[in-house]
């Protein structure tokens, strides 16, 4: 639909976060639109995850205003909006229970519950199964979540995110801790979400460019609780940006499919 107006998802304006003397986020200003996906890289401490804490209402600006899916922090009922993000971060895991079957913890996800206390029709159930097998992981039905490995957890994490229909979905950091060939399987799904149409607007957080599949077309590059820069992937992902980003000497190749690979360079090695 040419000329067609796409909504926000998000908008940052002026946003800071303070605690004490720590000034941990630092005036970002940043909009997500429908139909975007976004990467953000940044090095430890950098301020992802509180930038998306913020995102999901679990952390509020000290200054600047907060616009997530059409409500703005302050006037916008907080638990309403939680319920229209997807959310899967290794964090999350600390809190389900681990003897609760797949199943049962990707249906929780419908009613944004951690544990399933809520009475379900046998369709709900049946819809969680079918996400769960769409995603790759019809074996997994009817093990307890504590036996699974690291790349399994994960998919059930993205199936329980899917169930609510998100209309945003942030991946944080889901590559942590899954070997070479879990991690590809995974970004594989995650590539698949995207290009369906009835995708939501995917957030992905990670450490490593190769992980920004070319799906994710624009990148947000956070230093120090300030925006870098912000732009298109092609922009951004090459040696200059990223040499000056990270401060070293960095060497930068794409390969075929498109995905960016970092290596830093020792200093006898840079010229
Ligand atoms: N509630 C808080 N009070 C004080 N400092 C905080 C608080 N929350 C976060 N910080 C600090 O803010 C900085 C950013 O933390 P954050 O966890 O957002 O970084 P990150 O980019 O996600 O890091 P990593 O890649 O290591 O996960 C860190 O130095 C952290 O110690």
């Amino acid at each position: 639909m040419k000329g067609a107006q796409r909504m926000n998802i998000l908008s940052f304006e002026n946003v800071s976060l303070i605690k004490g003397e720590r000034q941990i986020l630092n005036k970002i200003s940043w909009t997500i639109k429908e139909k975007e996906n976004w990467a953000v890289l940044g090095l430890n401490g950098a301020g992802k995850t509180t930038l998306l804490k913020m995102i999901h209402g679990d952390v509020w600006p000290t200054e600047g205003t907060l616009e997530v899916l059409g409500g703005v922090f302050g006037h916008t009922n907080i638990p309403a909006l939680k319920r229209r993000i997807g959310w899967v971060s290794t964090a999350l895991q600390d809190w389900l229970h681990p003897g609760d079957l797949v199943e049962e913890i990707v249906l929780s996800g419908k009613f944004a519950s951690i544990g399933l206390y809520e009475s379900y029709a046998p369709v709900e159930m049946e819809e969680a199964k079918a996400r769960l097998t769409k995603l790759g992981g019809a074996k997994l039905i009817g093990k307890p979540y504590r036996v699974l490995s690291q790349g399994e957890r994960q998919l059930v994490l993205i199936a329980r995110a899917l169930m609510a229909r998100p209309e945003l979905l942030i991946l944080d950091e889901p590559c942590n801790g899954l070997d070479l060939f879990a991690r590809e399987a995974l970004l594989a799904k995650i590539s698949e979400i995207a290009a369906a149409p009835t995708s939501p607007a995917l957030l992905l957080v990670s450490h490593y460019t190769e992980e920004l599949l070319p799906c994710f077309d624009n990148v947000l590059l956070l230093k120090k609780g300030r925006i870098y820069a912000s732009g298109k992937r092609q922009e951004l992902l090459n040696q200059e940006t990223l040499t000056h980003f990270y401060g070293a000497p960095l060497e930068v190749r794409t390969d075929d499919k498109k995905r960016v690979l970092v290596y830093p360079r020792s200093e006898a090695n840079a010229n």
